[in-house]
């Protein structure tokens, strides 16, 4: 099939390249001539695992092609797929006007019969505004299809090559049986559905998963203050089928280009039709806590953080990606600095994009882990980069000038801590200091 990729984010482009990979005949368009241009070149705007290869074998094999010119990419192909960003407005819901600009540009370009599928993450009834947009602007006959993606940034290309399900909403029998072709050889796992309901899913999706965070944190805080190990709790709920091992870690809370964002929005759409969210509200709030609990302990231990020098590994919202949106480690050094400590950050790959949100003279960012390291009063951990979860407790308490590590991703184990002075505060772990437990509280009845 010959398929046209309007917008080459993350979705974009992962899932135009995935598409050629099975076959197809893929043009991706973006209006960022930069962007176009370093394609071009073999070079890729984003950090992901294996992309990079994927898009050199398949633009050599003669599928996948990128380009600026939307009409000519679109009037050359069967199926548009729309994957440009809906960023939150300042209160939380989607913009939708890249989405709109698409839909009138792609209705303009129409030269016959098109699919027009729609991967970007939109509220319930945006498909339908799109197809009222290109009924305006073009006399051919044309038919909507919601798709929503589920890929996770770090395993972006595994999870499109092997989803867990595709979900297909459209009122077209027609279209229905396209795209589903189209995704066949991916699963058999297709649920067919109406527009509305596969707008939803995304929602819902990405609600869930944020809740499943927000109740382990929970559980999490619950647990320093009565002795518990959450790491064993989840374990314990885990091998229950019903409730599942995923997405259970406690750490600093969601960030990234996405929960953040969809949660906010599914709040509006319930607002909208006069429905109030009350539990998605909370993960949200318990969320936008969680990440402080990172300062809380660092000033249990040093008090007053004014003066102190504090390292922080990871600036990533997670691991194996470059992307910094929402990421816990901005809100967390931008305390710091209120706080008056001097701040040396070092992150593996996300620290250019970093510096796009954060230039200040209190953050030294820092070439290695070791150099953020250096003499510093306390070490706070932000993002599970296999770098730091390898490295070893005694060399790195030989390099702080205090041995403290804050934790916020529980990457260390009690046998690494064994024998080693480390000041050790985990999320969710009480009484790890030294790898010996502690004395557990006393609890009253
Ligand atoms: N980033 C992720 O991991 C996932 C994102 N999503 C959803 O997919 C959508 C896209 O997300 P990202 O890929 O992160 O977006 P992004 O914001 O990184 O990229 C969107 C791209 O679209 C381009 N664009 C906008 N309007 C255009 C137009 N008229 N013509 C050509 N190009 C245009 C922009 O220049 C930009 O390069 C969002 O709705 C997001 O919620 C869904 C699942 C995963
Ligand atoms: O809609 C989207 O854009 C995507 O959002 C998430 O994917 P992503 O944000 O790339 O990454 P996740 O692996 O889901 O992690 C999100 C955040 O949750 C945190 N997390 C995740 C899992 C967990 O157990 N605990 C936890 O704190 C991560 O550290 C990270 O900050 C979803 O997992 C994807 O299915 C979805 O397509």
């Amino acid at each position: 099939m010959k398929l046209a990729v309007v917008g080459t984010g993350y979705v974009g482009l992962v899932s135009g390249v995935c598409f050629s990979e099975l076959g197809n005949e893929v043009i991706c368009v973006d209006k960022i001539q930069e962007k176009i241009e370093m394609l071009e070149r073999g070079e890729v705007p984003i950090y992901e695992p294996g992309l990079k290869e994927l898009i050199e074998s398949n633009r050599n094999a003669g599928r996948l092609s990128f380009t600026t010119d939307l009409a000519d990419a679109v009037r050359r192909s069967d199926i548009v797929i729309l994957a440009v960003g809906t960023p939150p407005l300042p209160n939380g819901e989607a913009n939708l006007s890249y989405i709109k600009d698409a839909a009138k540009e792609i209705a303009q370009a129409m030269n016959g019969y098109k699919i027009v599928m729609t991967k970007s993450t939109v509220p319930v009834g945006t498909n339908e505004k799109i197809a009222a947009i290109i009924s305006e602007y073009s006399v051919h006959h044309f038919d909507t299809v919601s798709v929503p993606e589920f890929l996770r940034e770090g395993s972006a290309i595994k999870d499109t090559l092997n989803p867990d399900r595709i979900v297909i909403g459209t009122d077209s029998q027609a279209a229905a049986e396209r795209i589903s072709a189209l995704h066949r050889p991916l699963t058999d796992q297709i649920l067919l559905t109406d527009i509305r309901s596969a707008e939803m899913i995304k929602y819902a999706s990405n609600a869930f998963l944020a809740t499943k965070i927000s109740f382990i944190n929970e559980i999490a805080n619950i647990c320093e203050k009565v002795g518990a190990d959450v790491t064993k709790v989840s374990e314990g709920m885990g091998f229950d089928k019903r409730i599942g091992s995923s997405f259970l870690k406690a750490g600093i809370g969601y960030g990234g280009s996405c929960f953040p964002k969809d949660t906010q929005a599914l709040i509006q759409i319930a607002g909208h039709v006069d429905y109030e969210f009350k539990l998605l509200k909370s993960v949200v709030e318990v969320n936008r806590d969680q990440r402080f609990n990172v300062i809380n302990k660092l000033e249990t231990i040093l008090g007053d953080l004014s003066g102190k020098t504090i390292a922080v590994w990871g600036l990533a919202f997670k691991p194996e990606t470059d992307d910094v949106r929402d990421a816990p480690a901005f809100e967390i050094i931008q305390t710091l600095i209120d706080k008056g400590a001097h701040v040396k950050a070092y992150d593996p790959i996300a620290t250019d994009n970093f510096k796009k949100l954060l230039v200040h003279p209190e953050v030294k960012y820092c070439g290695s882990a070791v150099e953020a390291a250096e003499q510093a009063d306390a070490l706070c951990l932000l993002t599970e980069w296999k770098e730091f979860t390898q490295f070893s407790i005694e060399a790195l308490q030989k390099l702080l000038k205090r041995p403290i590590l804050i934790d916020g991703r529980n990457v260390f184990s009690e046998e690494q801590l064994a024998g080693t002075p480390m000041i050790y505060y985990s999320v969710g772990r009480p009484g790890m200091n030294q790898g010996v437990r502690e004395q557990m509280p006393v609890l009253q009845f």
